[in-house]
């Protein structure tokens, strides 16, 4: 089985790319929501945080006030860290179940949704190609400040809180452009399918390869120890 890292900036349209590969029948793992899920009460990763953040950081009902924790962290450098020590570890974990569960179920590939697959660079080793949702930064401005009901000083302190996009789009394999209308991002995604579907057709040829280069070896190895043996034992009896 192969991974496929897919990211891009806050709001550039990940979420909204990952449902198009999830249509198509892909495995995917969205890691927002697994972020989301680490930190409910009685998961160690709230306690942790309301032992580092306080009682302030939480709803009425016990739930992390998300909006509260977000205005500390993304204008706060230090406090992001402290927030992602807590965080990536228990994220990771449930990234690798969820991602075994597909494995047993027998996926050939998955698509994991991680923002900051660049930042941390903890994962990249792991993925086979590297996909990136990109859009230019007023289109991503004006998409977050909508969405999330912030002011331009409040979205351009989270956008600034990760690598700058282009940065990340000269990174990638592939990049997927979301500055323009849905229908043709959605037209993209379906190509991009496409090409990750036909690089599974190289999978088997690759493994029947390297099957063969070790029966190889392995018969070489067999064969020195075959002759060379009765030599040596009848050196020996000279
Ligand atoms: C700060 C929190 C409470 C804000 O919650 P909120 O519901 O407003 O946003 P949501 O979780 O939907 O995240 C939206 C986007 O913000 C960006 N973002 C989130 N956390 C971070 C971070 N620590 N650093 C930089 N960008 C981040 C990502 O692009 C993400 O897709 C939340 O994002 C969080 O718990 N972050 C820490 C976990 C984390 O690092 N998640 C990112 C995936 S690894
Ligand atoms: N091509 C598009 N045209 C118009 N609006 C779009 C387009 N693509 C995405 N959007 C909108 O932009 C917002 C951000 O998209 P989305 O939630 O998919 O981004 P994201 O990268 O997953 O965000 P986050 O980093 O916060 O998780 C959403 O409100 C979505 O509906």
């Amino acid at each position: 089985m192969f991974l496929v890292g897919l990211t891009g900036g806050i709001a550039s349209g990940k979420s909204s790319v990952i449902q198009v590969f999830q249509q198509l029948g892909c495995a995917v793992i969205d890691v927002d929501v697994i972020a989301r899920h680490v930190v409910q009460p009685g998961y160690p990763a709230h306690r942790r945080i309301v032992e580092a953040f306080g009682t302030e950081v939480l709803l009425e009902n016990g739930d992390i006030d998300r909006k509260a924790l977000g205005d500390l962290i993304f204008k706060q450098p230090d406090r992001r860290q402290l927030l992602n020590s807590i965080t990536h570890p228990e994220i990771r974990k449930e990234m690798m179940k969820e991602t075994f569960k597909y494995f047993l179920r027998g996926f050939r590939y998955a698509i994991l949704d991680i923002p900051l697959l660049f930042e941390t660079k903890k994962l990249l080793k792991y993925m086979r190609h590297t996909v990136v949702v990109y859009c230019d930064r007023d289109t991503q401005l004006a998409r977050l400040m909508k969405r999330n009901s912030l002011n331009r000083e409040d979205a351009e302190a989270r956008i600034k809180a990760q690598l700058p996009l282009k940065d990340k789009a000269r990174m990638a394999d592939h990049v997927l452009d979301n500055s323009g209308e849905w229908s043709i991002t959605k037209r993209q995604v379906v190509l991009l399918h496409a090409k990750l579907e036909r690089s599974l057709e190289y999978l088997p040829l690759r493994l029947g390869v390297l099957t063969g280069l070790a029966g190889i070896v392995s018969l070489l190895y067999l064969l020195t120890r075959y002759l060379l043996e009765p030599q040596v034992s009848s050196s020996l009896e000279v």
